[in-house]
């Protein structure tokens, strides 16, 4: 049976909007948010009106009945440590993403929103493959001190997603294959898959990994300390978080903007580009090191991999690697659809949180 889904996908630089029947999308539409927009909310809970609303609006212009519904399936957020899957959106779940138990970001919303309109048809919502999907190896947890441990938190919705993408074009299937996924968006997760498993990833709110279109990264610890010693928490929190990376060298989220710099001639702007796909490069190369080598894939996805240009400025530092599969932009909408499709058909069990 082709059942019709709303799907819902908040990202830290943009809300994706989707209605699917079975597997056909019958519209998409991406909401970019500009840094001057999100900035004016002072938490990310304060961000569920105006999404929630700029969706309604969207499934409004495209002149949809809600009522045809079968469920609503949302970009699962930060809760605690789970396996991949479907799951449904149970009080426990909501008020663990409504708290962030696992810390703050846009796609705690995704669960929240998906149940607040599901609610009101009487339909059922889902997340599925939310950020916290953990299948890291024991070795990889180890921090270098005792106080902490590494975390996985990532894009695993994509990553996952475009394993599959990859794999079905090597006429394989993901769980048989090894490679290296780099998510490249507002944030970047650069991770190793074995066989089907995560098995070590940047945590991309960590202050991990790549610099991305928001995000500061690894920064060094030590000069990091001293440079912000009389600052509170949350200016420490957004200036790796929401005003590092780009937002922070050039007062932009957006990387079209920064090639249209660079077409200008701005050198500072070409320098920022050129570092920012140096240390993506550099991610991957560790990764490569993870799984020995034997690597049957790079795959770059995310909204940055849009850009030609920047693909081939990350390609040229690791092109003797293994096979670049580009996969622009990302397959969330499909995989969230997916997902709510193999539950509502039974072919799948739902998970409780
Ligand atoms: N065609 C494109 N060319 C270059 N950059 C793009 C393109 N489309 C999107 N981007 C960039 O991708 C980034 C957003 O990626 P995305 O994966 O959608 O992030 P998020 O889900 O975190 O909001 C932004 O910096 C945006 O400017
Ligand atoms: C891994 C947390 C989710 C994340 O960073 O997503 P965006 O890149 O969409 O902000």
């Amino acid at each position: 049976m082709n059942f019709e889904t709303l799907v819902i996908n908040p990202g830290s630089t943009s809300t994706k909007v989707a209605v699917y029947r079975g597997d056909e999308k019958l519209f998409q539409e991406e909401l970019s948010h500009p840094m001057a927009e999100i900035e004016a909310y002072k938490s990310i809970s304060d961000q569920f009106d105006f999404r929630t609303k700029a969706i309604l609006k969207v499934i409004e212009d495209n002149n949809y009945d809600l009522t045809s519904l079968s469920a609503v399936v949302g970009r699962g957020g930060l809760l605690r440590p789970i396996e991949s899957g479907t799951y449904d959106v149970t009080e426990k779940l909501k008020e663990d993403l409504r708290i962030g138990v696992s810390g703050q970001h846009a796609c705690n919303l995704g669960g929240l929103i998906a149940d607040e309109i599901a609610q009101q048809y009487g339909i059922p919502a889902y997340i599925v493959d939310p950020v916290v999907v953990d299948e890291m190896k024991a070795i990889a947890r180890v921090s270098g001190t005792k106080i902490i441990e590494r975390t996985s938190v990532f894009h695993a919705l994509n990553h996952k997603a475009v394993g599959r993408i990859a794999a079905r074009e090597q006429g394989t299937t993901y769980d048989k294959r090894n490679y290296v996924i780099a998510h490249l968006g507002g944030g970047v997760s650069v991770a190793a898959h074995e066989q089907g498993k995560v098995i070590d990833v940047n945590n991309a709110l960590g202050g991990e990994g790549p610099f991305s279109a928001e995000r500061a990264g690894g920064v060094p610890v030590y000069d990091f300390i001293q440079a912000t010693k009389n600052w509170d928490e949350e200016k420490i929190y957004k200036t790796l978080i929401g005003k590092g990376g780009l937002v922070s060298y050039l007062g932009t989220n957006d990387l079209r903007e920064v090639e249209k710099l660079m077409a200008g001639g701005d050198d500072k702007a070409q320098l920022i580009f050129e570092a920012m796909a140096y240390q993506i490069a550099k991610e991957i190369g560790a990764n490569a090191a993870s799984l020995k080598g034997k690597i049957d894939g790079l795959v770059l996805t995310g909204g940055l991999s849009r850009s030609e240009k920047f693909v081939k400025e990350i390609s040229g530092y690791i092109d003797w690697i293994a096979p670049i599969i580009v996969v622009p932009g990302e397959d969330e909408m499909g995989a969230l659809n997916q997902g709510a499709q193999r539950v509502l058909a039974k072919k799948e069990d739902v998970k409780h949180y």
